[in-house]
């Protein structure tokens, strides 16, 4: 079967970069990315390619390569599908905040929207397949929306999870580790539908790193590796805190561990807490998929990835407020960083969010620089926490666009985000002008202590 026209459902942190790596290598498909969010299109359609939504390294060349040869952003989605022979869903799946599964439940509300819509516009086959992440047999109950009030036409369903990491999605995506492709191969259409796809990738991935297996077993390896790396951060902060107490260096214990070539030195950089979209919200709905079958051991195994985390995060704070003798009320706290790592411009679950948010419980008053995250958002992530008022947010918290002013008669600066730029700046003038002593918490290990400490600051590093 050879695939002409692609349609992907959600132009977002997945959607936007997979279809456009997508449409670069496979210059004969047609590929349309369709999202409510008249805004986020407009901005992928932007003359002037630097202002797409999405900050990635290397995403504006290859946007420009192919939008408007065969990549297109549109808001006309029941014409994207109905043209399709190969529909991506890659909607957002947020953990659930009202209901039966609230604070752990993937909410699937999108998913299922994106099915009715697709049976009801279809007037011709199509293959569906599963880009975003979602629990383990979900593939059922769009094969039964889809089968149940479609327009008789036949669906094949795949799933197809993403293992992209933000910031680095186009590396990602042109050298994958492995793309997984979950099918129903027991079946002569099902085959086919796996081909398909397989043949879409085979224009650049090479065939021995293309994967396929039955649809709930791709579904469950994305919620699996997502687990397993985020339990690799836990693992490490954990040790960070004992190695505090102890006089070990954590970074040398992660190298010394690292070395084990069964364990691997990658994911092993202790940190403030990992952020994202992903790994908390994939973790906890992992978590209440084991509990809704009565996996109760199961469950609390992996939660402990997520206590661990939210202790980090807190310590972290703490910290700061202990070491300001203990009371940062009333005091200026810079923050270096907002966004949940380096190069990309997004904030979901960053653990900039919950210190600030511990920091201004204690009444410090905070001023915020980041590269690519606007002031409009971190307003917008501190007042989703409903923690105090947005009239409080506003007079505690003040965000500038230049780093040595946010740094200018402050108490102490927390580093909370790896950007490079961080280590090129003049430190001694960044000490010259902050009150003394000048405290320095460095919660990505990305400065050099013996340095920082040399010129004067007292430094805190994690582990
Ligand atoms: N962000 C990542 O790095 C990453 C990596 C791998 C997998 N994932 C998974 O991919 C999925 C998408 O994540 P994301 O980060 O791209 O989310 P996102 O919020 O950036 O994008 C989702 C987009 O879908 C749109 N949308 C929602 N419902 C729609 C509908 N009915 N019709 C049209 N558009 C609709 C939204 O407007 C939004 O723009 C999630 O399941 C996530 O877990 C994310
Ligand atoms: O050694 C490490 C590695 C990561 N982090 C932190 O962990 C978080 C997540 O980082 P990363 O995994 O690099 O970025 P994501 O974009 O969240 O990507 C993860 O989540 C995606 C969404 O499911 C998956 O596709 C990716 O494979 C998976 O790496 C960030 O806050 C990092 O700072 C650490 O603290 N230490």
């Amino acid at each position: 079967m050879k695939i002409k026209n692609i349609c992907c459902i959600g132009a977002g942190y997945v959607g936007g970069p997979t279809m456009a790596v997508i449409a670069q290598k496979c210059p004969e498909i047609n590929v349309t990315v369709v999202d409510i969010n008249e805004k986020r299109i407009a901005a992928w359609n932007d003359e002037n390619v630097e202002n797409i939504p999405i900050y990635e390294p290397g995403l504006s060349k290859v946007v420009e390569e192919a939008r408007d040869r065969n990549l297109f952003f549109s808001t006309d989605v029941d014409k994207a599908i109905d043209q399709a022979d190969m529909i991506f869903i890659s909607v957002n799946t947020p953990t659930k905040t009202y209901g039966m599964g609230k604070g752990m439940a993937a909410d699937l509300k999108f998913i299922e929207l994106c099915a009715r819509q697709i049976a009801r516009v279809s007037t011709s086959d199509k293959i569906v397949i599963e880009k975003s992440t979602l629990p383990v047999r979900t593939a059922e109950a769009l094969k039964n929306i889809l089968e149940n009030t479609g327009n008789g036409v036949s669906f094949q369903i795949l799933s197809n999870p993403e293992f992209l990491a933000e910031g680095t999605a186009v590396e990602d995506l042109m050298q994958p580790d492995r793309v997984l492709i979950g099918g129903d191969i027991d079946t002569e259409k099902g085959k086919e539908a796996v081909q398909a796809l397989v043949d879409v990738y085979a224009h650049w991935v090479p065939k021995e790193q293309i994967l396929t297996t039955n649809v709930w077993s791709s579904e469950l390896s994305k919620l699996t590796a997502n687990a397993f790396l985020a339990q690799r951060v836990s693992s490490i902060n954990a040790m960070s805190e004992l190695c505090e107490k102890t006089g070990a260096d954590v970074n040398e214990v992660a190298k010394a561990v690292g070395m084990d070539s069964r364990i691997g030195p990658k994911f092993l950089k202790s940190s403030v807490g990992f952020g994202g979209s992903c790994f908390q919200k994939d973790i906890l709905n992992l978590v209440y998929i084991a509990k809704s079958f009565g996996l109760n051991e199961v469950a609390d195994y992996w939660e402990q990835v997520i206590t661990m985390n939210d202790h980090q995060k807190k310590r972290f704070a703490l910290n700061i407020v202990r070491t300001l003798f203990n009371t940062v009320s009333g005091k200026k706290i810079a923050l270096l960083g907002w966004a949940f790592k380096k190069d990309t411009n997004d904030t979901r679950e960053s653990a900039a969010i919950y210190v600030s948010d511990y920091l201004l419980n204690e009444q410090a008053d905070i001023v915020i620089y980041d590269p690519k995250v606007t002031e409009e958002q971190i307003y917008a992530d501190l007042n989703y926490l409903g923690t105090r008022s947005e009239e409080e947010n506003i007079a505690r918290v003040t965000v500038l666009s230049n780093p040595y002013e946010v740094c200018e008669n402050a108490h102490a600066i927390a580093v909370l985000t790896e950007w490079d730029e961080f280590k090129d700046y003049d430190w001694q003038r960044i000490y010259d002008g902050m009150l003394k002593p000048a405290f320095l918490f460095d919660g990505r290990q990305l400065l050099n202590r013996k340095k920082k400490e040399d010129i004067g600051f007292e430094f805190y590093a994690i582990g």
